[in-house]
């Protein structure tokens, strides 16, 4: 085992919250700020606020840090639940997390939305509890479940005003459009309180990475000339901001760093290489997150297997039609034991994932017989989405 180049790998993992976070002092303020009266005279009133940023524009982190902040200014009155709505898309999802994170007991089956609403918000009035609930990719709810999900949700923070507020409500999203698609009066009720994260420049990505390699790398194992390297892959540059439509994102730059730390070790070089740091780009996904794979259902991953198995041989065309992804769907669903889903079903799922950026599609040329439609995975490295999906498509079937 090659002991020269980590100190504590778990500092470079996504879910790790650093001590620090520069650059998110003023978006933390913000947010101490306009929760100040919830956090220290609870249910005296009802906030709502907004965080928008592109990916990897550090929200979950400082949303994170927020809900520490939380739990001690309030003296542990106010709890902080984080809900990612990558992974729970439907109001039902949302709330049993919700009562779960507040040690509510939650029934399994057989109660509505509304129901479940109405139970937790006894439950909080008898036990006494109050919350800030971040809901956090707030878009995949309203894209799964559309407005009346969100709705429902408000109405968690509204309702028994007469007892006091229990909750205070925190929406995340990689930009405001969402924000159009809500109810009127909610959107109003959301109104002034945006806070915004800019992407990161190229200097501050390599102040993000030098503070994470100091926690997870031994000091021989990198130098600063390889910090920059990722910086200057993953950041923004300040005066080309039209090409750079990509980039800013913190993850991006982690991510690079941890693969090619790992291609070091496993190499059994003292340090990492720029030519460690060139294969990790070409590994790392981009446009694409663990976490919204892991969210799509068992057939969606089978489906995006066989496109992505099928692109792997494809080595002439950027395109496959969908009648190839059906076709090697119809293997894979084979090969896992799996009945096959309906062709009207299959082209939902390719709808949905091309709408969320996973995959891109377009109707066949003039030049061509028919309308067919033609799927590619342009900007993703096929390989790491085929371990991704494979992995996860084995921990859904408990294997
Ligand atoms: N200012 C920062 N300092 C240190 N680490 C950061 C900072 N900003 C982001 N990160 C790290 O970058 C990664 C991505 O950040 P985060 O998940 O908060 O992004 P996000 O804006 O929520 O992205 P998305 O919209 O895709 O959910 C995390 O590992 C996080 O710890």
């Amino acid at each position: 085992m090659n002991m020269a180049i980590f100190k504590n790998e778990g500092a470079l993992t996504p879910d790790y919250v650093p001590d620090k976070l520069p650059f998110r002092d003023d978006q933390l303020k913000l947010l101490q700020t306009y929760f100040d009266s919830f956090i220290r005279m609870p249910g005296s009133i009802y906030v709502k606020a907004v965080m928008v940023g592109r990916s990897g524009s550090g929200k979950t982190v400082t949303s994170k840090k927020f809900g520490s902040y939380v739990r001690v200014a309030s003296k542990g009155r106010v709890e902080f639940v984080h809900v990612s709505c990558a992974l729970h898309r439907t109001s039902f999802s949302v709330l049993k997390t919700i009562g779960l994170a507040l040690g509510l007991p939650v029934p399994r089956r057989g109660f509505s939305s509304e129901e479940l609403l109405e139970l937790i918000l006894d439950d909080v009035t008898t036990k006494d509890k109050y919350a800030i609930i971040a809901l956090d990719d707030v878009f995949y709810l309203l894209n799964y479940s559309g407005p009346d999900a969100i709705d429902a949700l408000v109405r968690l923070g509204e309702e028994y005003s007469g007892k006091g507020y229990r909750f205070s409500l925190l929406l995340i999203s990689q930009s405001e459009s969402f924000m159009d698609q809500l109810n009127r009066g909610v959107k109003s009720s959301l109104g002034g309180a945006v806070i915004e994260f800019p992407p990161y420049t190229k200097d501050q990505i390599f102040e993000i990475l030098l503070n994470r390699a100091r926690e997870a790398l031994k000091d021989s194992a990198y130098t600063e000339e390889i910090l920059e390297m990722i910086s200057d892959v993953a950041g923004v540059d300040p005066e080309d901001q039209a090409k750079s439509a990509m980039r800013g994102d913190a993850r991006y730059a982690l991510d690079i760093l941890w693969r090619a730390s790992k291609l070091a070790e496993l190499n059994a070089s003292p340090r990492i290489m720029p030519s460690h740091v060139r294969e990790a780009v070409m590994q790392t996904l981009h446009g694409v997150r663990e976490d919204e794979l892991i969210g799509l259902s068992l057939h969606e991953k089978l489906l995006l297997l066989a496109i992505v198995n099928r692109l792997m041989r494809s080595s002439d065309t950027p395109y496959i039609s969908i009648g190839d992804a059906e076709d090697e769907y119809e293997m894979i669903c084979e090969q896992y034991g799996q009945e096959p889903r309906k062709h009207t079903q299959l082209w939902d799922y390719v709808k949905d994932m091309a709408s969320r950026g996973i995959l891109e599609t377009r109707l066949s040329g003039k030049g061509m017989r028919g309308r067919t439609t033609f799927i590619s995975i342009p900007t993703e490295p096929l390989e790491t989405m085929k371990q991704a999906v494979e992995s996860m498509v084995k921990r859904d079937l408990g294997d």
